[in-house]
Parts: C-alpha cells; structure tokens; sequence
C-alpha cells in the first residue's frame, strides 16, 4: 500500500523528513475498519505485520515518504515562532471514496526535527481519549479528524510516571493549521504564503479561485467554517480545551483531543484543563477564542489581499466582522433544532437564553436535559432546582411550538435525532484508560466506543452523569 505526499510538492521549508524510529513490540488495539474502507485503504493489510509497521512509525513501504510538517502558534496567548510536528509524522494521504482528499498521520510515532525538548511520544491514556472523542464527534456529525488505527508500542514513555507508549493514525481532512500560515508570515516568507495559499485553496475551497480576490474569499471561508465548527460544539457541550492557533484547523475540522471534555452539568464558565489556569478556552469563551484566532490568521494574509496595507486590514477586518454574524446565525439554527423548531423567528435567542439561565443556576446536565425535551419534557423537571421557573419556561416554549404546529411525535423523533443520549463522558473516558492502562483490558474501550459512535440511542449505562464520587474535574494534556 502506498500513500502519497500532496506537501512534498510544497517548498521545502513546509516540512522536514524524519528518520523512523522503530518500537519494540507493536500491537493493534484499535482498527477502524469502516474508515479504511472509506478511504480506499486495505484493512487486512493495515492489520498485518507490514500494516502494524507502518501503523507504529517503525518501517514504511517501498515509496512512502512521510514528513513532519512545520507551523507556529499562538499558545495561550503567547506567540512561539516555531513548533511543528514533534511528535506526529505525516505519512501522506489517499483520495477516499468521495473523491477527497485525506491525510494520515501517525501521532506519538517518535522524535522528529519539531521535537524540541520532548520525546516524540505519546502515552496510551491520551491516544485511547483521541480516538474515542474524535469518533465521537464523527458520529455527531461534528468536523473532525478522524482516528483510523491505535498501536501500542511495547515501551514505556516517561510522564509523571512510565506509562505505555501509544501510536494513534490519524486522518485528517488536511493538517494545515492557522499556525502553518504564522510559521511562514513570521519569517516574512511571502512566495511561501503564496504556494500555502494556493494549496489550502486547491484542496479545501476551490471555489475562492473564481473570487475577485481569491485570498480573501479563502479567508472567508475559513472563517466561516470556525464559526460553523464551534457553533457545533457549542450545541453539544464541547470543550476544545487547547484552542491555541497551532490547534485550528484550516479546513474547520476539530484537531487536537488533548485536554478536551464534554460537559457534564451546564456551567458556562466550565475549564477542564489543567494548563488553562486562566479560564482563557473556558465553554463559553471559544466563539470568542475563534474569532481571535482567525484574525491572527488575517495577519498572515495581508500582504495577499492588497498591495496597500491598509486596504489590505479593511478588508480582512470586514470578513472577521462575518464571525460572529456566521456564528450567531449557526448557533439559533443549532439551538432551535436542538428544541425542535423548524424556523427560527424572534424572540427565539431568548427562549434558547432562558432555558440555559435555568440550566446554569440548577447545574442541570446538558445533554440529559435536551435529551429528556424530547422524550418527556416533564422528566426534565427534576432536573431543576426550581421546577416552577421550569415550568414557566416550558410553558413558553410549548406556545412557541403550538405556533409552528408541527406533530408532537415527528417533532420528538427529530429532537433524538439531534440530541444525543450519548456523549463521551469524562468519567467514562477514565475508567476506560485505567482499565487499559492498569490492566490492559480494553474491553471497556471498546464497548465505550460501541456506544459513543452510535449516540442518538438509549443506553442507561452511557447516558448517566457521573456520581459525585465518580466526578472528574481536571484533564491532563499528559502528552
Ligand atoms: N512528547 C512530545 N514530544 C515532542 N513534541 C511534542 C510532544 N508533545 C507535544 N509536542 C509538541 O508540542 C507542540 C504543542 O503540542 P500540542 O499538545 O498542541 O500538539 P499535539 O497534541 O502533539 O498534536 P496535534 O496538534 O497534532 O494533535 C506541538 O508542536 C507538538 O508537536
Ligand atoms: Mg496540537
């Protein structure tokens, strides 16, 4: 099997090749078999022994050329010039059967040129967190990157103790990052700018070539697909948790499960992070965060919007200005569906924003709270520290309903249609790692990710929030 490598036709200063670093006893935890056969890939060969090298980063086929791309970023914030791909290596990519161009990549496949100060790897715990989150989102209809493989290496990588070591395969609609664009704009790079440019266009918006000016329809779209991506998470519960701009994706896929965590009870001021001390990629700031990103990926561009520099920041200062009018106008589509309206018409903002004061001020759990709308609005009631404000606030959403006059039974099986009885609780994720970990069992992983990936069905099991014994309150990025 042979992938190729679209980003070796890019300058060379986009990427580094890497030698491989073999590890001592790869074995499959993980295939996923429908995946493979979306892109084109031979499962049973991924599943041998030839498959098994190439899933663990230890030998690749005649002809493969993967690489380390590099990129900058914003982390927290702060502006670092240079990071890249220190611990993942970019096999290449296929073209699925969509006719789509995908990346795979290995994550934690050992040290490359990026790696800086760390060891290239990745430990078990976050690489089984990765998978089940992203197939997660996948089956939530979420933009992500998907996992394809899972490996564990046989070795044991240092943390705050030794863990096993872990190769995730990642696929990817592509793995340029708003931090791709910086690591070039920051070297005043500009025939770089211009080939990535180029290329992002080709492979992710080829509609913006047709543009007056192409490299600010690009920029709209990718700010679009931001304000579409996190309006999706913010509908869910999402937590990105790292959402620096080496972490945001061009294509407005989800990338990087790091510290990520789903909601339990709702609190939008909610970190999970233990490296967010600051609450920067709190819940409820990530539409902001997004925006902030995005017009760190304006800087980059413009100098390839206008020659004159300031009509070159009007311009992009105008697309970011969509942001939030893109976001806004997601979130109510998202949020009405959500409550099962069809349309959306005035004074919806404020229905969806009272039910969420409610939700705050009871620490209601959100997803069993939009679940239990649409099965039995009256089972929600016990979800509520007051249940008369409740009440009320039913009674204005039953009105607003009355006015649509959908049936009560479609518009229930549209409700479990999009709000789903399961999601990847953190407490869950954490008896699944202990149990991989300590015991190397890894059949709660793989009944969690039966479940997960089929969310929109009832199972008891899943769907119940955690205890207060069994509550997690802190994720680790624990590369
Ligand atoms: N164990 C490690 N060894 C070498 N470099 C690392 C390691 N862990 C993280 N890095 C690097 O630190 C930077 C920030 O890491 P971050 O956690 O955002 O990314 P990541 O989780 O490794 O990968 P990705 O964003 O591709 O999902 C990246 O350049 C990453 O390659
Ligand atoms: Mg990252």
């Amino acid at each position: 099997m042979i992938l190729t490598n679209s980003y070796t036709r890019l300058p060379e200063r986009f990427f580094a090749r890497s030698a491989l670093t073999p590890v001592a006893a790869p074995h499959l935890i993980a295939l996923n078999r429908p995946l493979a056969e979306e892109l084109g890939l031979d499962a049973d060969w991924l599943a041998g022994p030839e498959g098994l090298a190439m899933l663990s980063g230890s030998e690749m086929p005649e002809g493969t050329d993967p690489v380390a791309l590099a990129y900058a970023g914003h982390q927290f914030g702060q502006f670092v010039p240079q990071l890249g791909d220190g611990r993942a290596l970019l096999l290449g990519d296929v073209i699925d059967r969509h006719g789509v161009r995908r990346d795979v990549q290995l994550k934690g496949s050992g040290p490359t040129p990026f790696s800086r100060r760390g060891d290239g790897r990745a430990a078990l715990g976050p690489v089984l967190r990765e998978y089940l989150v992203s197939e997660a989102m996948a089956a939530l209809g979420v933009p992500t990157t998907r996992a394809l493989a899972a490996v564990t290496t046989g070795e044991t990588v240092l943390r705050m103790t030794a863990l096993p070591g872990a190769v995730l395969a990642r696929v990817a609609a592509s793995h340029l990052r708003v931090g791709t664009f910086q690591f070039l704009a920051v070297r005043d790079d500009l025939d770089g700018l211009r080939a990535l440019t180029d290329y992002a266009i080709e492979r992710h918006y080829p509609e913006a070539r047709e543009a007056a000016n192409p490299t600010l329809a690009f920029y709209d779209a990718v700010v679009n697909a931001q304000a579409r991506l996190i309006a999706r998470w913010m509908s869910l519960g999402f937590i990105h948790g790292v959402m620096n701009t080496d972490n945001t994706s061009i294509s407005g896929e989800t990338i990087d499960y790091g510290p990520c965590a789903f909601l339990d009870e709702y609190d939008p001021g909610k970190v999970f992070s233990s490296i967010d001390q600051g609450g920067r990629y709190a819940y409820a700031n990530q539409p902001r965060i997004g925006m902030w990103n995005l017009a760190r990926l304006a800087e980059t561009l413009l100098p390839l919007i206008d020659e004159d520099a300031e009509r070159a920041v009007a311009a992009a200062q105008e697309s970011l200005s969509r942001f939030l009018n893109y976001y806004e106008n997601a979130h109510l589509a998202e949020m009405c569906a959500k409550l099962g309206l069809k349309t959306a018409e005035d004074g919806d903002k404020e229905l969806i924003e009272g039910l969420f004061d409610l939700m705050a001020k009871s620490a209601a759990d959100f997803t069993l709270t939009f679940r239990a709308l649409s099965e039995n609005p009256d089972s929600a009631r016990a979800l509520f520290s007051a249940p008369e404000d409740f009440e009320a606030w039913k009674a204005r959403w039953k009105a607003r309903l009355a006015r649509e006059g959908t049936e009560d039974e479609a518009r229930r099986a549209a409700m479990r249609a999009v709000n789903p009885a399961i999601i990847p609780r953190n407490h869950r994720i954490e008896e699944v790692i202990d149990a991989a970990v300590q015991r190397e069992d890894f059949a709660p992983f793989e009944a969690m990710l039966a479940a997960v990936t089929t969310p929109y069905e009832e199972r008891p099991d899943y769907a119940r929030p955690p205890s207060p014994q069994e509550r997690v309150w802190e994720t680790f990025c624990g590369t």
